[in-house]
């Protein structure tokens, strides 16, 4: 259980009451001129021996240690087996079966057996929300990987190595919807496996054809000279663009393990490393391609080096974050730039647990009329696995708030996020001067910084992680039972949605996680009415100091759900085609949980 947050300050949560104050003076945390970085820096230095000394003890008397010892920072729970519909479709895999690689038990170790991965949790049930589906056809959602006519050696990896049980309600359906050949535009929870949900249909249907499909590889054996002799130009099959280097490499390391045995081999690059070393992955031939779009682009523009002229799938992952204006020349490249595949048979798709209504409507535009639109729950919610909690701070009092939220609460892995890279610095700085174990990630810092962070991050080694809303869109570190949002996004910076997704990175694929936001009156007014919204469909507490943001009756209201009348006619073909009931997952899935009972059951045509 997690500990009383508010204990520190006035009964509801007021830490601008508190008497306890360490430091006078307001300092805006986030302002951006250098007197104000100056001032933040001055709070986390200058402290005595002695204060040194006794921030040394309380850190330790608490339970905090960089080293893990008899602290389990990385939970796990045993798998929990859900009790399966009744009433779903079952496809037989009816292709052939071509020509795969040899069993590898040494990589098949290095692939399936790593301790540090994210585990299904207990409450994978709660994530069962009803679907709505629009598209050309009916679609019959899958509830095991075995009833989705899987190539078998795609099921093998997903059932035998990896241990996956069953499938969740956004995989149950695009699964399905992209093995018919249809673009895809998909919105589910974070957490909930977007990832595997287009990354096992697509290996699927190329397992086995990669000699038939893919471009031919260097001709170089050990006894064939030097391999710069022997370059190949990359054509991808796969493209997959995401926002981060971070993410790119999760992405990578997913696609490695659904590959085993495919002979396809994906690369991944992002801005972040050399070109050298881009280069000379992509001479050695590159079947799925994972990119940030910066480099993408950079490589579109060298046709010697990269051809876009066979991709069969381009999909975009964090999609509303690429659409959104400040990446438009990268994406309208990358989506039909260059040489690309203009073929009917290359597929496009786009994948978020958030999908704010303007951005939707610019995703049309590169989807064909006859595109499946899938959306568990209301497009942009939370879901019921994470508490969220807000504690009322002034600006000034953030790090001291931030210090005792962590000294007396649980000592779990915990990412905490600022709105500025300076802010970020300025935390580590404070917190790991109180000796706390604190590491911090952001745009700024090098590569292998950044990589040496995230690395002790996920395994335990620093449990507290600092960092800025766009270095963590995505992430997926087993364990992190507690997101602290140090700032709220402001409107002006993704506001409510980039809240989504920080407080997201907790309470993933069934396993239950705690936010804590601290809300500045002075600065986050803009956000607090969509923050009570949110508090209030997953029936979390409401502090008296958010009560004037309530609506009159005490219901969640989203004004987000459907799309503009004008935008009628662009779908009109997907529409009249079909329409699903969006009860039916839930419904079917008899774990329980029904569309009456789902906090944020979607409407039929959500979107
Ligand atoms: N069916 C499944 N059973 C168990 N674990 C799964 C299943 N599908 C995916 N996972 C795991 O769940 C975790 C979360 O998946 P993933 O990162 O794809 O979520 P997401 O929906 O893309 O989240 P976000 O919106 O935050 O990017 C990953 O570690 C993934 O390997």
């Amino acid at each position: 259980m997690m500990a009383d947050y508010h204990q520190n300050g006035s009964a509801n949560g007021d830490f601008a009451a508190t008497n306890d104050l360490d430091h006078a003076g307001h300092i805006e945390t986030d302002a951006n001129d250098d007197a104000a970085i100056e001032q933040v820096t001055a709070l986390a230095g200058n402290m005595t021996v002695e204060e040194d000394e006794a921030f040394r003890e309380k850190a330790k008397a608490a339970g905090w240690s960089a080293v893990p010892s008899n602290m389990n920072y990385h939970q796990t729970h045993d798998d929990a087996f859900a009790e399966h519909a009744k009433h779903h479709a079952v496809y037989e895999w009816d292709d052939e079966y071509g020509e795969v690689g040899p069993e590898q038990p040494e990589l098949e170790k290095q692939l399936f057996n790593d301790p540090f991965r994210t585990r299904e949790g207990e409450k994978l049930d709660n994530l069962d929300l009803p679907c709505s589906v629009e598209g050309p056809l009916k679609l019959f959602h899958v509830r095991t990987f075995a009833a989705a006519g899987l190539h078998p050696l795609v099921l093998d990896t997903i059932t035998n190595k990896i241990g996956w049980n069953r499938t969740t309600a956004i995989q149950a359906y695009t699964i399905p919807a992209v093995l018919s050949g249809n673009d895809v535009v998909a919105v589910s929870q974070t957490g909930s496996g977007k990832t595997a949900a287009y990354l096992v249909p697509v290996i699927s249907r190329l397992m086995g054809k990669a000699k038939q499909v893919c471009a031919p590889r260097p001709k170089f054996s050990s006894t064939s000279g030097d391999v710069r002799n022997h370059r190949v130009k990359a054509e991808p099959i796969v493209v997959i663009v995401v926002p981060t280097q971070e993410l790119a490499a999760q992405v990578f390391h997913e696609c490695r393990r659904f590959c085993y045995r495919s002979m396809l081999r994906p690369v991944f690059t992002c801005g972040g490393q050399h070109m050298g070393v881009t280069l000379d992955q992509l001479s050695r031939g590159a079947d799925i391609l994972i990119s940030t779009p910066g480099r993408l682009c950079d490589l579109i523009n060298r046709p010697e080096v990269l051809s876009m002229s066979r991709v069969l799938y381009t999909i975009i992952d964090e999609a509303d974050e690429m659409l959104h204006g400040d990446w438009e020349t990268e994406m309208s490249k990358i989506l039909g730039g260059g040489d690309a595949n203009e073929d009917a048979d290359h597929v496009y798709m786009m994948f978020s647990a958030t999908f704010p209504k303007e951005i939707r409507k610019v995703a049309r535009e590169y989807l064909t009329s006859d595109h499946y639109r899938l959306a568990v729950g209301r497009p942009g919610s939370t879901h019921m696995n994470i508490t969220q909690d807000v504690i009322n701070v002034a600006g000034y009092l953030k790090m001291k708030a931030c210090f005792d939220l962590l000294l007396d609460g649980p000592k779990v892995r915990t990412l905490i996020f600022c709105n500025a890279k300076h802010t970020v610095d300025a935390l580590d700085a404070y917190l790991y001067q109180r000796h706390l174990p604190v590491t911090a990630i952001h745009s700024n810092r090098g590569q292998r910084e950044r990589e040496f962070s995230l690395r002790a991050f996920r395994h335990g080694e620093i449990p507290i992680l600092v960092a800025t809303g766009v270095s963590a869109r995505g992430l997926d570190v087993a364990g992190i039972m507690h997101v602290i949002n140090f700032d709220l996004p402001s409107t002006a910076y993704g506001g409510i949605t980039e809240c989504v997704h920080r407080i997201g990175r907790t309470g993933r694929i069934g396993n239950e996680g705690r936010a804590t936001s601290f809300y500045d009156a002075e600065r986050d007014q803009d956000i607090a009415s969509a923050l009570v919204n949110i508090l209030l469909e997953q029936k979390c507490e409401i502090p008296d100091f958010l009560a004037e943001f309530v609506p009159a009756d005490g219901q969640a209201v989203f004004d987000d759900e459907s799309d503009d009348e004008d935008d009628e006619d662009d779908v009109a073909a997907a529409d009249t085609a079909f329409t699903s009931d969006a009860a039916d997952f839930s419904a079917d899935a008899g774990t329980g949980s029904t569309a009456d009972e789902a906090p944020s059951a979607a409407a039929p045509g959500a979107w």
